[in-house]
């Protein structure tokens, strides 16, 4: 068993949390889904930002320095020329769009049980909140063929190639970005030794998860995916046309990225964070809904492979730049985070550095 079906199997959801409402009959928000305004102000300042996510090409001989800029600042980027076929980016959007527009009680066939991670159903984090979120999605690891031939018993052929076929592709492209990354902070192969893309004999673990975001008839009391930090290494979004998805910075709140046609969204995850030793930050995002248009996101979520220690690279260690975390696998991440969400990484802080040790 891999390390994500594990933390699901130990951390069971109630049906409420995976059961979504059946949005194309609800005409009003209902107060179960209408979050309070006061708690999370809907980015204010974003009609007047000046800076917007950095979109790197990369192609670009200074495509490195970028990242690494965008990393230390943002936690995320967008890339461009990422070498991903615009076919096979058209074809999955047709194939999300299509799945999430079949009938509530035909999703529900291929509904995610309350100890698996695969499947249809509510985002996880929605066991963590008081008010329901307004998206669906569906969960796939390795195969997608179980789940799919219960949504199209003789139809899910085209489906399940051009899954498995995003799979392949998300895989390279995360392992290169990620090398680039590694390389941008001066880390060796040798520094990195758990890191092993193509001929490592353990192999990394990803999910992909496809996210459909349905027109909302008060958008702005809804929330489509409540603030938070991806636990993977790395993860890759691709978005469809229509904003939505927003980045949070310290200084300037809720920045919305803008949807550039066929770029990819590039989120530094929690794990990444502890890796780099917090030089590189994991971004806060969270996603918006709105009245006209159906939002749909794919999310590639990639870990290292089962029972790696991730741990702070001595590299990135001195007097200047403590030893933030201890070693965790993504195992005892996800399962962290199943009970901690938001807090699990303050969990995985190293207790010799609390912060605190000018006072001993
Ligand atoms: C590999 C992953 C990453 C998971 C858990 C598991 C499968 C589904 C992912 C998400 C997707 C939606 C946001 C999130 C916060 C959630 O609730 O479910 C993610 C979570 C995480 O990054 O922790
Ligand atoms: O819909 C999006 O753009 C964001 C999706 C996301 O953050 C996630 O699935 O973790
Ligand atoms: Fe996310």
């Amino acid at each position: 068993m891999n390390s994500v079906s594990e933390s699901f199997k130990n951390n069971p959801l109630h049906f409420k949390h995976i059961i979504p409402l059946d949005f194309n009959t609800t005409l009003t928000l209902p107060d179960s889904h209408t979050w309070p305004l006061s708690l999370d102000p809907i980015g204010s300042l974003t009609h007047v930002q000046h800076e917007a996510l950095p979109v790197i090409d990369l192609t670009n001989p200074e495509a490195i320095t970028l990242i690494r800029q965008a990393c230390e600042k943002w936690g995320a980027f967008q890339v461009t020329n990422h070498d991903i076929p615009v076919k096979l980016l058209n074809e999955i959007e047709f194939q999300t769009k299509r799945l999430f527009a079949l009938p509530l009680n035909q999703k529900l066939l291929a509904v995610r049980s309350p100890e698996d991670c695969t499947g249809y159903g509510l985002p996880r984090m929605s066991t963590f909140f008081s008010k329901f979120i307004w998206s669906e999605g569906f969960t796939v690891m390795g195969s997608p063929v179980d789940h799919a031939c219960q949504l199209w018993p003789h139809d899910h052929v085209n489906f399940c190639n051009v899954l498995v076929e995003y799979q392949k592709e998300l895989e390279t492209l995360t392992e290169k970005i990620l090398g680039l990354m590694f390389k941008s902070l001066g880390l060796t192969q040798e520094d990195v030794k758990w890191f092993k893309p193509n001929n490592g004999s353990k192999p990394p673990q990803a999910v992909l998860q496809l996210n459909s975001y349905p027109v909302c008839p008060d958008p702005s009391r809804a929330m489509g995916l409540a603030p938070h930090t991806d636990s993977s290494l790395l993860t890759l979004i691709y978005q469809n046309n229509t904003s939505g998805l927003q980045v949070y910075r310290d200084s300037l709140g809720w920045v919305p990225v803008k949807p550039v046609t066929a770029a990819v969204v590039v989120m530094v995850g929690d794990l990444m964070h502890i890796a780099c030793n917090g030089r590189f930050k994991c971004a806060l995002h969270r996603a918006l809904v709105n009245k006209t248009h159906i939002r749909i996101s794919i999310a590639h979520f990639y870990g290292p492979p089962r029972d790696v220690e991730i741990s702070p690279c001595l590299k990135l260690v001195d007097p200047d730049h403590p030893i933030l975390y201890r070693p965790v696998t993504w195992k005892e991440y996800l399962d962290a985070k199943a009970i901690h969400f938001n807090n699990a990484l303050e969990l995985i802080r190293d207790k010799n550095n609390s912060g605190c040790t000018h006072l001993l």
